[in-house]
């Protein structure tokens, strides 16, 4: 029986949204080519990119969300919903090994991408964030200007080609261009919130990705910045794959082909409370015929 047990790293591997002058050297880690996306034309949207099976998440020895296992499929939306606590964040993060990033926190179980163990010895953190990017609750762009928080992570990753184009492109990508085309050497800071966010999910297409995390990403934003994101997945969603944390259950039904409802287990008792996936299925399903009791009761406002 191999084991599966993973502890956090301390090397303090850097991120994609980690604006420091260090450098990842693709070619020291090569990371193994079973982690290369594959041509869309050979990619069905009925395949599974994550299978993940049996995944236990802890901290400091503590079970946070326990044997979590379920297949999410390629070019869907899939969105993690369920209580404060319940480990929707905790999840989302060992689909890219942000967790590795968390003193304490272990990784127990599979997460099967492309056919290999992300977990595995040989395969490298920081080329598994540039294939699988990730956009946070708050927008955080970096303090430099539009076209610097576009360019900084094909840079770190090397990125061949000319660089305005794969800014452009990006900026395009993120329906963002039209309205920084003419000040992309402007500070970002200086954009609405929306627009700042629209600039992280440009910031994270940028190196090429093959999925897309967000974790409550229109948490901060106001109702008009919200559908313009979620337009925005809609359309992104032909080339990528995208799993979204949300306490938004509209926006859930709005934008997710697949839904996933964890809750917080308390068998065990208060102090030993854990999450786990209760029901992984169709949206429409979830929302309207879920075969659990306990994501009724959710879904229809009766708890959480
Ligand atoms: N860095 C951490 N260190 C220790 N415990 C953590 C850490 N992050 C999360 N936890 C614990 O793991 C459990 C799951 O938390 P998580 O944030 O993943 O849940 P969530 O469903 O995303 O919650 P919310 O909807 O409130 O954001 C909780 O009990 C939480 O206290």
């Amino acid at each position: 029986m191999p084991d599966t047990t993973r502890t956090a790293e301390s090397d303090p591997t850097k991120t994609m949204d980690e604006p420091t002058g260090s450098t990842s050297s693709s070619s020291a880690h090569e990371v193994s080519p079973h982690l290369e996306p594959k041509p869309a034309s050979e990619t069905p949207s009925t395949e599974t990119i994550f299978d993940c099976r049996n995944v236990d998440v802890l901290y400091s020895g503590k079970l946070a969300v326990a044997e979590v296992t379920a297949p999410l499929m390629k070019r869907e939306i899939t969105a993690l919903i369920g209580p404060s606590g319940c480990g929707k964040s905790t999840f989302l993060r060992c689909l890219n090994r942000m967790n590795d990033l968390i003193p304490g926190a272990e990784v127990r179980g599979e997460i099967i991408y492309h056919g290999q163990d992300l977990y595995a010895k040989d395969v490298d953190p920081v080329q598994v964030r540039k294939h699988i990017g990730m956009v946070f609750q708050k927008p955080n762009p970096f303090p430099k200007s539009i076209y610097e928080n576009i360019a900084f992570g094909p840079r770190i990753v090397g990125m061949k080609g000319d660089m305005d184009e794969i800014v452009e492109n990006a900026l395009k990508r993120a329906s963002l261009w039209d309205d920084v085309k003419d000040r992309l050497k402007d500070n970002a800071f200086g954009m609405s919130g929306g627009q700042q966010q629209r600039l992280c999910i440009a910031r994270a297409l940028a190196v090429e990705p093959d999925v897309l995390l967000m974790d409550e990403p229109c948490s901060a934003l106001d109702p008009i910045s919200t559908n313009r994101i979620e337009d925005l997945m809609l359309e992104i969603k032909e080339q990528y794959s995208i799993v979204i944390v949300t306490h938004n259950m509209q926006q859930a039904a709005r934008v997710s082909d697949k839904t996933a409802f964890f809750t917080v287990d308390l068998s065990a008792g208060e102090s030993n409370r854990v999450g786990r996936l209760v029901e992984h299925d169709v949206t429409e399903k979830i929302f309207t015929q879920p075969e659990d009791k306990r994501t009724e009761e959710y879904v229809t406002g009766k708890f959480g």
